[in-house]
Order: structure tokens, then C-alpha cells, then sequence
């Protein structure tokens, strides 16, 4: 497979976080407003701790507000569920993002729910994820399965008409959200996942194939149809033979890639995107707040 076959994430969001700059630009000489994310780390998952900091330091770089809000570990629901009604009462915060995951004592569920649907920007709320399931209202639609759309549209064109599609995995977080969006780019999709009978088979029926399993390079080369298109949601850190770490995704990308069409590397491939549809989401919360269409970003 040919170098021009990878998926560059990483350009195609800087492309993206471009063209969110100008709409923050345009939003301020407009309305004089500037969208504001508010970010919420509860904890010190290393891991989390370098998202949160990336997400601040792009959401600065697009021209806009960042109010970080780190808590410690032994932060109770009730305390975090204030701290929330406090960001769903501010007007200068346009999104407010509580990073996944939570410590044990806290119901994920409730806190996002808590959060006001305009400025849920992770679009992980109920009534987000019940308007993009029923075609409801405008919803916010979760970063990363967008982020995986956009980066297929890019390469496949908007409409997905007789393409099949599989999502290997069902979180509430990617694979769900992931099959509405191909279903509504008019995909025939399958959710597959780990209790899937003959799921190498179900992966070689896929003309785009989307793996959000979280299993290091579970899905083989031989389980890629030849010239299908293969984003990897996957991010995990595994331990080399030397003793080292390093990222690989849910596919084992060099096999896959012999077969694959097009496929999305680990890092530099999906994980960028994350982020910078995150600054897109933030954006159009703005704009929906002063009264204004959604941006053509
Ligand atoms: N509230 C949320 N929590 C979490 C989300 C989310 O969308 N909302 N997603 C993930 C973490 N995440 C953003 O929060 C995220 C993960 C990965 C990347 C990324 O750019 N990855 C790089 C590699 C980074 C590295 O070296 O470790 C890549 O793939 O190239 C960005 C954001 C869980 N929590």
C-alpha cells in the first residue's frame, strides 16, 4: 500500500481547527462574542491530564476561552454536579466538557446528564444522543465518531449510498453514535462487537470498517476486505520487547494496511481529530447562542 492510502488525522485536523479560528474571529467582530470551553478534570489520570492540557492549549490557539477546572480525586458527586450548574448558569462558557473517565465514586451518567444539551460539546448527554438518533432538532454529535465521519467523507464523498459499513464496538461514546452518523450518510451498517459470532467474517463483509474495541491490534489483516476503508478509534499503550511503551490502535495496522484501501495510522490518525471537533462543537454552541445559523466549518 502506498504512503498516499494513510489517513493523515493529524493535517486534516489542523485543517479543521483552521477554519474554527476564523469562525471564532468572525463570531467576535460579529457579536463581539468569544466561545468559551470549560473543561473539568477530576483526578490525576496521566493520560486524561495530557488531553485536558492539548485541549486548553488548541482551544487558545483558535482564539478562544479556556477555563480549566482540575479537582482532586476525593471529589464527590455533589460537588462536581455544583461545579457543573455553575458552568451551565455562566454565559461566557459555550461547552463544557467533564473528562472521561471518573473515579469510582462518581455516576458518569449523572454528571453528564447535569449538563446543559446546548453546551454539552462531548455530545453525550441523552437528549444529544436522542436527536441524533431520531433526526430531532440540531444535535451536538460526539467528537471522535464525527471526527471518524468526516475524515471517511473526506476520502469516500458525503454520501456513503451502497457502502457497508461495520463498527466493531458499542459504547455509548463511539460505536453507537458511529453507526448513526454512517446510517444517516446512508451506509448499511452492522454494530459488531465481542459476543459477534464469526466476527473476521463480519469484518470482511465491511467496505468501511470501524474498530472502537480498545484491544491492542485485535483486528488482523485477513479480516480486511481488499480496498476497504479502516479507521482505527483504537488508542493503546502496550510494552515493547525492550521494556519501552508504545501506541497502537485496535487494528495491527501493518498487516491491514497491505489490504486496506485507505486506512488511519495510530497516533496521527483519529485521536487528532478528537480535539479538533471538539473546538468545532464549542463553536457552534457560540454561534447557536447569538442567535446565528451553525458555522460551515
Ligand atoms: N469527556 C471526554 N473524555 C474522553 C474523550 C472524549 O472525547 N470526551 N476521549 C478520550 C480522550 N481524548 C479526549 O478527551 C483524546 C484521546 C486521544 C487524543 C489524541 O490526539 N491522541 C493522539 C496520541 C496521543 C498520545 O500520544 O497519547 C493520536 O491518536 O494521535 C486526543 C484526545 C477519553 N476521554
Amino acid at each position: 500500500m502506498s504512503s498516499s492510502n494513510v489517513i493523515d488525522g493529524k493535517a486534516f485536523a489542523a485543517g479543521l481547527r483552521g477554519r474554527v479560528a476564523e469562525k471564532v474571529a468572525e463570531l467576535k467582530s460579529q457579536k463581539g462574542v468569544v466561545p468559551g470551553l470549560a473543561v473539568v478534570l477530576v483526578g490525576e489520570d496521566p493520560a486524561s491530564q495530557v488531553y485536558v492540557r492539548n485541549k486548553a492549549k488548541q482551544t487558545l490557539e483558535a482564539g478562544m476561552q479556556s477555563f480549566e477546572h482540575k479537582l482532586p480525586d476525593t471529589t464527590t458527586q455533589d460537588d462536581l454536579l455544583a461545579l457543573v450548574a455553575q458552568l451551565n448558569a455562566d454565559p461566557q462558557v459555550h461547552g463544557i466538557l467533564v473528562q472521561l473517565p471518573l473515579p469510582k465514586q462518581i455516576d458518569a451518567n449523572a454528571v453528564i446528564g447535569s449538563i446543559e444539551p446546548a453546551k454539552d460539546v462531548d455530545g453525550f448527554n441523552v437528549v444529544n444522543a436522542g436527536r441524533l438518533m431520531t433526526g430531532a432538532g440540531k444535535p451536538m454529535v460526539p467528537c471522535t465518531p464525527l471526527g471518524c465521519l468526516l475524515l471517511l467523507q473526506d476520502r469516500l464523498g458525503k454520501d456513503l449510498s451502497g457502502k457497508r459499513a461495520v463498527v466493531v464496538g458499542r459504547s455509548n461514546i463511539v460505536g453507537k453514535p458511529m453507526a448513526q452518523l454512517l446510517l444517516g450518510a446512508n451506509a448499511t451498517v452492522t454494530i459488531a462487537h465481542s459476543r459477534t459470532a464469526d466476527l473476521p467474517g463480519e469484518c470482511r463483509n465491511a467496505d468501511i470498517l470501524i474498530a472502537a474495541v480498545g484491544r491492542p491490534e485485535m483486528i488482523k489483516g485477513d479480516w480486511v476486505k481488499p480496498g476497504a476503508t479502516v479507521i482505527d478509534v483504537g488508542i493503546n499503550r502496550i510494552e515493547t520487547p525492550e521494556g519501552k511503551t508504545r501506541l497502537v490502535g485496535d487494528v495491527a495496522y501493518s498487516e491491514a494496511a497491505e489490504v486496506a484501501g485507505a486506512i488511519t495510522p495510530v497516533p496521527g490518525g483519529v485521536g487528532p481529530m478528537t480535539i479538533a471537533v471538539l473546538l468545532a462543537n464549542c463553536v457552534t454552541s457560540a454561534y447557536r447562542a447569538a442567535g446565528l445559523d451553525d458555522p460551515a466549518l
